[in-house]
């Protein structure tokens, strides 16, 4: 709305906890992303979001970006992303197996098994990313696996309290949620050992240690990128700085791909003439998928307009001023405020899309997998006028926010999505219970999935 009646120039909204400008031209929002890392910051906004004093068992991080270095980057645009294909067979199975476990704890209704999708999804998230991330070991913990789920739920709940009171009532409340939402502390504790072995095999320069211990750990563990890539010498981290990192990526990654992969599944029951092609194209070229990470075109697809037409967040691109800062056009974002894109309206704007509000699951495919016959019946003429994927940056589409610190990690993610979303449409069908019933509760700019919405499931031949 705010986008529409500024013509595209910037303007303010005053939300209850800070003062927002919002940016949504190509040029203001390149200025906002060019501004030296000490005027605008992404760490201090996603501090305010997540409130990790609170809620990381005391994790208080620097404002300015780079002071500790931007290892993380490394960890997870490269380290993470580089061995991508390798992992995907063993999450591929993970992802079968959890399915099929769950489906099965579910009460059976005339053939088809009722379930309610979003905590569902967001288990198998835990399971899977934690394997990713932390290797094969930790998640054998069922303590360490109950607190990373509980971390992330209780999180999200803390933090919404705490940053909308005034400073000397948040601390108060803070620190006592803080202490009876302890998920965040028996999380910490877990994981500080292996980080604390990690660092003490590199102080002693004991190869040999590493090799002894479990190679697929040590070759896939992010414990170990983080390290890898963290100060060294005298700023050198220690095992609770390590283990204050990793809190904030996990955090970061389980809920987004979890809400991201509820409505992509949920977008497939609301548009059904979409699962016969998707589906034709994991019974040829899943395999493919699997083993080079690359190719799914109509699913790529598919996610990214899921994603489009129902964004998480209806806003990226967050940067508060450490120092004043003003844009060309003189709008003035003062200390503490911050500037924001209005990603949702962008999503939806007549600028950028076709027949922008409406639901087109291929409109990014390029035109040859469109040929295929199954794809033709549901091709329909809205189609972007360049073809794109899901991972593609463009600040048409701000899903992974833009330029320098868009996010390390969307390579990852995307793979990761089309696994889950994969292993579930290869071994059933499943429909929304209620097709018409509100799928989320809007929070601020927030959607979080319903977690009562229920799917049906009934297993293919
Ligand atoms: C559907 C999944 C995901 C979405 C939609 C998403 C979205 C975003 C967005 C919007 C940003 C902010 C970029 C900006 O402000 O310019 C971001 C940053 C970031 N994301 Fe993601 N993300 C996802 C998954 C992940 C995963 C799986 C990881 C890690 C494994 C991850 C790690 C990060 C990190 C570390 C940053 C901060 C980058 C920086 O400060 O330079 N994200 N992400």
């Amino acid at each position: 709305m705010g986008r529409k009646h500024s013509n595209g120039n910037p303007f303010r909204v005053n939300a209850p906890d800070v003062g927002m400008t919002f940016v949504s031209s190509p040029k203001h929002i390149k200025e906002a992303d060019h501004a030296a890392d000490d005027v605008l910051s992404l760490n201090g906004a996603a501090k305010h979001m997540l409130q990790p004093v609170y809620t990381m068992n005391g994790f208080n991080w620097l404002d300015r970006r780079g002071v500790e270095g931007v290892g993380f980057v490394r960890t997870l645009r490269t380290l993470l992303t580089n061995p991508l294909p390798d992992p995907l067979p063993d999450l591929g199975l993970l992802a079968r197996m959890k399915w099929t476990e769950m489906l099965v704890m579910q009460p059976n209704m005339e053939g088809a098994v009722h379930a309610p999708i979003y905590p569902m999804v967001v288990k198998l998230v835990v399971l899977l990313n934690a394997r990713s991330l932390f290797g094969e070991d930790l998640i054998k913990d069922p303590k360490f696996m109950t607190s990373a789920l509980g971390f992330v739920e209780e999180t999200l709940v803390n933090a919404e309290i705490v940053k909308l009171l005034p400073s000397p009532l948040a601390r108060l409340v803070g620190s006592l949620l803080s202490r009876c939402l302890s998920s965040h502390k028996t999380f910490f504790a877990r994981l500080l050992p292996a980080a604390e072995q990690r660092l003490l095999e590199n102080d002693m320069k004991q190869i040999i240690a590493r090799l002894l211990t479990n190679v697929y750990w040590s070759k896939t563990n992010c414990i170990q990128w983080i390290i890898d890539t963290a100060p060294k010498g005298s700023n050198q981290w220690s095992a609770e700085r390590v283990i204050y990192e990793l809190m904030a990526i996990w955090f970061g990654s389980v809920h987004i791909l979890s809400t991201t992969i509820v409505y992509v599944l949920q977008d497939l029951c609301l548009h059904p003439e979409y699962m016969e092609p998707i589906r034709n194209e994991l019974e040829t070229s899943y395999t493919e998928f699997e083993r080079t990470g690359k190719g799914l075109p109509l699913l790529d697809s598919f996610i990214k307009e899921s994603s489009r037409i129902t964004p998480v967040e209806s806003m990226s691109v967050r940067r508060q001023a450490l120092q004043p800062f003003e844009l060309s056009t003189g709008a003035r974002v003062d200390t503490g405020q911050w500037i924001c894109a209005p990603s949702g309206a962008i999503n939806t704007s007549p600028d950028y899309y076709t027949s922008p509000t409406e639901f087109s699951g291929f409109r990014f495919v390029e035109p040859s997998p469109l040929d295929h016959d199954s794809v033709t019946k549901v091709a329909s003429t809205i189609k972007q006028p360049k073809p794109s994927k899901l991972t593609d940056v463009d600040h048409s589409f701000l899903m992974w926010g833009i330029g320098r610190m868009a996010c390390p990690g969307r390579f990852y993610a995307a793979a990761f999505m089309k696994v889950v979303i994969s292993q579930l449409i290869l071994k059933y069908d499943f429909d929304l219970v209620q097709p018409g019933a509100p799928r989320w509760i809007s929070w601020r700019v927030a959607r979080i999935p319903r977690p009562w919405t229920k799917m049906a499931f009934r297993p293919r031949e």
